[in-house]
């Protein structure tokens, strides 16, 4: 299953983010997105994740070009995508009612699609286990506390179990670590390369190179309004073929 933006270009009012740009993220691999604050990084995980339509190009879901079907079919698009934005955004209640938040968002569903659904991802009865997700972050002791009383840490990872809760087949992160000590940040990516050993695909968005270094299986150079690269991690970080990247790896482009 391979997730996919071709071509694409995206703006606001005028203004052009990004143009010509194309990214694939298949399941059972994680792609970092890296590039400059304003870049555009989560521009076109919101194109990714469906949100949006881009201004050009084709946005694919196992092949099928998700714009040009009809409404309902892009809905189950999108329900076999999680994202996690910057902002953790939980709402005032239990760590487990957060977690749970989207399984209860799908079992409000019809039972028609709930039931195509669940034989979609293989699950018994639709319904997937959050206490699992939040272990997997490690808050399974925290599920009864208030999600008000979080540290900013364990917020960001409980919006990532609930991500996770929801069982996608693609995972959209926005900076997942941005803010966040060397533990939590430990504790996330390794939660990342979990999931992607689950057989789900990560995309994650992050201006911090190191941590595509440690998670990445390809990396995404997003610079200018364009993709300048994307390749192997370690192709992309050994062996630049842009000039633009060695000089943005090195710390030497200042946007
Ligand atoms: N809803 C919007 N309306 C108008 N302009 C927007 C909107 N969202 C983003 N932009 C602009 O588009 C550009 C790209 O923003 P985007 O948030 O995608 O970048 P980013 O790489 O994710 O940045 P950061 O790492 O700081 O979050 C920026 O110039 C931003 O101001």
């Amino acid at each position: 299953m391979t997730l996919e933006a071709t071509d694409v270009s995206h703006g606001y009012g005028n203004e052009t983010v990004f143009d010509g740009v194309s990214l694939s993220v298949s399941t059972g691999e994680v792609v970092a997105i890296i590039g400059p604050s304003g870049v555009g990084k989560s521009t076109l995980l919101r194109l990714l994740a469906l949100f949006d339509a881009p201004d050009r190009g084709t946005i694919s879901y196992d092949g099928e070009d998700v714009w040009r079907q009809p409404e309902g079919r892009r809905l189950e698009h999108r329900r076999r995508i999680g994202m996690v934005f910057q902002d953790a955004s939980l709402f005032d209640a239990s760590v487990r009612r957060n977690a749970a938040y989207g399984l209860r968002v799908r079992q409000s569903w019809p039972e028609r699609i709930r039931h195509g659904f669940a034989q979609l991802v293989g699950e018994q009865n639709g319904t997937g286990d959050a206490v699992e997700a939040l272990e997997t972050v490690g808050l399974a002791d925290k599920v009864d506390q208030d999600a008000d009383s979080l540290s900013g840490g364990e917020a960001q990872r409980v919006a990532f179990a609930r991500a996770l809760a929801y069982d996608p087949e693609i995972l959209l992160l926005d900076e997942p670590t941005s803010d966040l000590d060397p533990r939590n940040t430990a504790v996330i990516e390794d939660a990342v390369l979990q999931a992607r050993d689950r057989g789900i695909g990560v995309v994650v968005a992050t201006h911090d190179m190191h941590q595509a270094r440690r998670v990445a299986d390809r990396t995404a150079v997003l610079l200018g309004d364009e993709i300048l690269e994307v390749d192997r991690t370690e192709r992309v970080f050994d062996d630049p073929r842009d000039d633009r990247t060695r000089q943005f790896i090195d710390g030497e482009l200042i946007y």
